[in-house]
């Protein structure tokens, strides 16, 4: 047998939890046989699968050697750890959780200081009085030095912060952070505000694929599996199906699509007037109104689970991105 594809998911915490809803919800659900010490997984009924469960910043580093060829991970990880993110892996498509905002921050009591530029004046400023340069407490290194660079702030020197880094300046160790925010209240409490020009990253959990990895026929007709219940799934998130029987002599409009955004999945009223129709949300109740003025009653509406089909917008970008190639 040729080798499986590798799926690295977040072993712990916030990302993990969502992952598992996010696979469970497209039909792909995790198997973690030994419990949640246990690093290999599979996904049920899906097979040439091996799922290896990772801390979010070493899915980063999987997926640029190649040892993964899907990994699900935050975006400000993978643009802080590849100095060419694009040119590394393929972002295949954005997971609508893990939301975090990597962002510069200063002390709430610098009341003059509201952009990059002000920062700039104060570390000439600290230059000045004290001989030295303004120290910014973070992790993120390389986006720190690029959106500096940017922004054209250069008298600056970062302190390495593995964690607590809001904390930073109230202990004296750094004057500004660079750190992720979700709610902000980890800011708050620690009496700082975001610099009006200092988000640099609005980041969420990514499915992304490794441009590098050994993909075998095996691995891409396994990608493939994954990726069509994916995008079932998406589309599906936000399809409603409406079902109405159709008075003798009412025909559809021919403008159905452009009015409701709708589509006829199984085709013209059958000789009944039964029909089924598919549209966005947004638009149930004015295509129900319609359908029940025109004579249909009842008009009936559910939500949809998956809509699977043969070939989508994910693995089109995938097959563009790998080469064709057996799959
Ligand atoms: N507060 C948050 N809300 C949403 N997503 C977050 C949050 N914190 C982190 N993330 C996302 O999850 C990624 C990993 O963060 P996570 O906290 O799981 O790992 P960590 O900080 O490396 O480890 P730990 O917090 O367990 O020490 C972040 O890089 C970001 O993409
Ligand atoms: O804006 P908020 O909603 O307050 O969230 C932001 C905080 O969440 C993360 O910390 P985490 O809880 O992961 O702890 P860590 O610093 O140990 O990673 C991040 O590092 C921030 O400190
Ligand atoms: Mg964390």
């Amino acid at each position: 047998m040729s080798a499986p594809l590798i799926i690295a998911v977040p072993s712990k915490g916030r990302l993990q939890e969502n992952a598992f809803a996010f696979f469970a919800r497209a039909g792909l659900p995790l198997v973690r046989p030994g419990g949640e010490r246990d690093y290999r997984g599979t996904i049920k009924g899906v097979p040439d699968v091996e799922v290896a469960f990772l801390s979010a910043s070493d899915i980063v580093g999987q997926l640029a050697t190649g040892a993964a060829h899907l990994g699900i991970t935050g975006e400000d990880l993978l643009r802080e750890q590849l100095a060419d993110a694009d040119a590394v892996v393929e972002f295949v498509t954005p997971l609508g959780f893990g939301f975090a905002d990597v962002v510069v921050a200063a002390p709430k009591a610098w009341i003059d200081v509201r952009t990059m530029a002000d920062l700039d004046d104060v570390a000439a400023d600290i230059r000045q009085r004290h001989g030295r340069r303004l120290r910014v407490a973070t992790k993120y290194i390389n986006l720190t030095r690029r959106f500096f660079a940017y922004h054209g702030v250069g008298d600056y020197r970062i302190v390495e912060s593995l964690g607590a880094t809001e904390g930073a300046p109230a202990a004296g160790t750094a004057e500004i952070i660079v750190d992720i925010t979700t709610t902000g209240a980890t800011l708050a409490a620690n009496a700082l505000k975001i610099v009006d020009d200092g988000v640099i990253l609005r980041s969420q959990a990514n499915l992304v694929a490794s441009v590098s990895a050994p993909w075998s026929g095996v691995a891409r007709r396994a990608a493939r599996t994954i990726l069509t219940r994916i995008a079932a799934e998406e589309e599906a998130r936000n399809t409603r199906e409406l079902t109405a029987v159709l008075p003798e002599g009412v025909l559809l409009p021919g403008d159905l699509t452009e009015r409701f955004h709708a589509t006829l999945p199984l085709g013209l009223p059958d000789t009944q007037g039964r029909v089924t129709l598919h549209c966005p949300g947004a638009q149930v109740f004015a295509l129900a109104d319609f359908l029940v003025h025109a004579g249909a009653d009842p008009v009936t509406v559910r939500s949809v689970d998956w809509v699977l089909r043969r070939t989508n917008p994910l693995i089109e970008r995938l097959l563009a991105r790998i080469g064709a190639g057996v799959a």
